[in-house]
């Protein structure tokens, strides 16, 4: 929905709202409605409204974010949030991109997600965390749980080594797909290697990487964490077991703070100066600076 057709419907509910609040019963197809309910959509549709018309400036009050919250089920079943905007956004780069120019293919998902629609990426000022992290590491062989559309693969593609790789594991083929289509755009289709999966899928995936991929004790140097949330510690036990993160590898996790990893975290601050070092980057939730989230950046001791 394009900024003014998302203004003029979210003025018409607010309008519809005040007038049925003035009627003494205010009802819809002879169904009654509480006052307090009334009263709370037409003053959402107000604000709504209101910022759709002056640049969308509060994301909360983005239509494209409402959208996404109404579609959070879809997105719990899919990681898709249901009306198409994970596809838009890959025919938004391909004519919005100059091709092969991965900075400019960063900065157009960017744009899409401020001025467009509202997407799970980690984001710029995440992103920027992690590209300090890949610099320093300087890994040969990278490995991504949680692909999605394929921007945070972008970021470390761009600042790794010439000769690595990333391979990323991504549950739902559809974002795959997204991701691919992106990456060629940008060049780095040969750099990054997507794989449909996800290590708890009782070994299919773990044994795609160490069989195909040559995954091996002591070969990956960096992992980054940014899938379901849950999942975090289970798949770092999981990588552990393979043991192939070699002392001194990096391991990256976003989202610990908001939604959120206790688990994770918790793991990672018993573990402090024995096994595991972290530093705890405090930072925001992607594309907004209300919600705060927590990015750790932890060194594996061995
Ligand atoms: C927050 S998004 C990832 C965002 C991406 N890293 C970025 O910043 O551009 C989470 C993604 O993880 C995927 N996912 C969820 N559970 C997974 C799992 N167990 N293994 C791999 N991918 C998973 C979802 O399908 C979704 O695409």
């Amino acid at each position: 929905m394009n900024k003014h057709s998302a203004a003029i419907v979210a003025s018409a509910v607010s309008v519809a709202s005040s007038i049925m609040l003035a009627a003494r019963r205010p009802a819809v197809f002879g169904l009654r409605l509480p006052r307090l309910a009334l009263a709370a959509v037409a003053a959402i549709a107000l604000a709504v409204a209101a910022n759709e018309s002056v640049g969308k400036p509060v994301m909360f009050l983005r239509w494209s974010y409402v959208r996404f919250l109404f579609g959070l089920r879809h997105m719990g079943a899919t990681w898709q949030v249901g009306d198409g905007r994970e596809q838009a956004l890959a025919d938004y780069v391909c004519a919005h991109a100059r091709r092969n120019d991965i900075d400019d293919v960063i900065r157009a998902i960017d744009e899409f997600c401020y001025t467009k629609s509202y997407l799970i990426n980690i984001g710029d000022e995440k992103g920027r965390i992690l590209d300090r992290a890949v610099t320093a590491a300087r890994p040969r062989r990278l490995l991504e749980l949680g692909t999605y559309c394929g921007y945070s693969a972008l970021r470390m593609a761009r600042v790794m080594p010439a000769d690595a790789v990333l391979y990323s594991i991504e549950f739902n083929a559809a974002n795959a797909a997204v991701a691919q289509r992106i990456w060629d755009h940008a060049g780095v289709g040969d750099r990054i290697v997507v794989i449909v999966g996800t290590l708890g899928d009782d070994g299919k995936t773990l044994r795609a990487l160490r069989d195909d991929h040559e995954f091996s004790p002591g070969a990956l140097d960096f992992a980054f964490l940014d899938h379901e949330k849950d999942e975090y510690l289970p798949d770092l036990h999981r990588i552990l077991e393979q043991a192939w993160l070699r002392p001194g590898a990096v391991v990256v996790a976003d989202n610990v703070k908001y939604p959120g990893a206790p688990e994770y975290r918790a793991f990672m601050r018993r573990h402090e100066g024995t096994r595991w070092a972290t530093r705890e980057h405090r930072t925001h939730a992607e594309y907004q600076k209300v919600l705060k989230d927590l990015v750790l950046e932890s060194t594996y001791l061995g």
